[in-house]
């Protein structure tokens, strides 16, 4: 069985010593949370303050963003090994505000994921639509193109492991989720795409979330669904009562 994730992705929210405290607040509100994985996807400057908070508790850190060399001339950017050293267990590849805004591509993201699987971080891959995609009919054709290109080359084993996040961008931060049908419906079809690329126990084992407008009040009809793994949370995770509502959505 595959084990629900809630992640925060708090974006470019907080500063050090916010970071801290509400990483102080969380620890005690999901510590006795059973049967989900926990983590926070923090602005970089704040994870290695962040780590010795989290030491001893059940909640893991991810960072937003990765660039795929091992060091060099690459100004402002973040390595594996950087990563991995302020104690990230995730890293979230492919968000749809670094894909628009910053202009990542497919093959940019998919040299990313080949970094993070070579360097033992669990991916968060996003993927997702466009109001006018929905609305066109062709959501389908965009995610299965999303994951085709990011996965090439990839193999069954490293994919297994990693998270998919299918996150509609009309969702995203407008406070519109996605209906629970809407997001199993996507999400069940991402699954068989996965089994279509490479084979049926790849396609179980592959947690997949759901993401936009995730709030402590939908949370519960949302991982009603069979498909859906957890969520990606972003406002919501902002605070600790609402973020651990979620996290405890049981
Ligand atoms: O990564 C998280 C998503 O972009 C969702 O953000 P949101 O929960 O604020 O809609």
């Amino acid at each position: 069985m595959r084990t629900p994730l809630m992640a925060g992705n708090w974006k470019m929210n907080k500063t050090v010593d916010e970071a801290v405290a509400m990483v102080n607040e969380l620890k005690g509100l999901v510590a006795d949370a059973k049967d989900v994985d926990v983590a926070i996807c923090a602005p970089a400057v704040d994870l290695y303050a962040m780590n010795e908070v989290v030491a001893d508790t059940n909640i893991d850190l991810g960072a937003q963003n990765m660039y795929y060399k091992e060091s060099g001339a690459y100004t402002a950017e973040l390595s594996p090994a950087m990563v991995k050293s302020v104690g990230c267990k995730y890293v979230i590849i492919g968000h749809s505000e670094r894909r628009e805004i910053f202009g990542e591509t497919d093959e940019l993201l998919n040299l990313k994921l080949k970094a993070a699987f070579a360097n033992g971080i669990v991916p968060i891959l996003c993927i997702g639509e466009t109001l006018t995609e929905r609305e066109s009919g062709a959501l389908y054709d965009k995610v299965k193109f999303q994951l085709a290109a990011a996965l090439s080359g990839i193999e069954a084993s490293d994919v297994k492991d990693m998270v998919l996040a299918y996150e509609p961008i009309w969702a995203i931060g407008t406070g519109k989720t996605a209906t629970p049908e809407q997001a199993e419906e996507m999400i069940k079809f991402i699954r068989e795409t996965v089994a279509d690329m490479y084979d049926t126990d790849t396609a179980e084992a592959i947690r997949i979330q759901y993401g936009g407008s995730v709030k402590p009040n939908n949370v519960k009809e949302i991982m009603a669904q069979p498909n859906i793994d957890g969520a990606l949370v972003g406002g919501a995770s902002l605070e600790a009562e609402s973020f651990s509502k979620i996290v405890n959505f049981k």
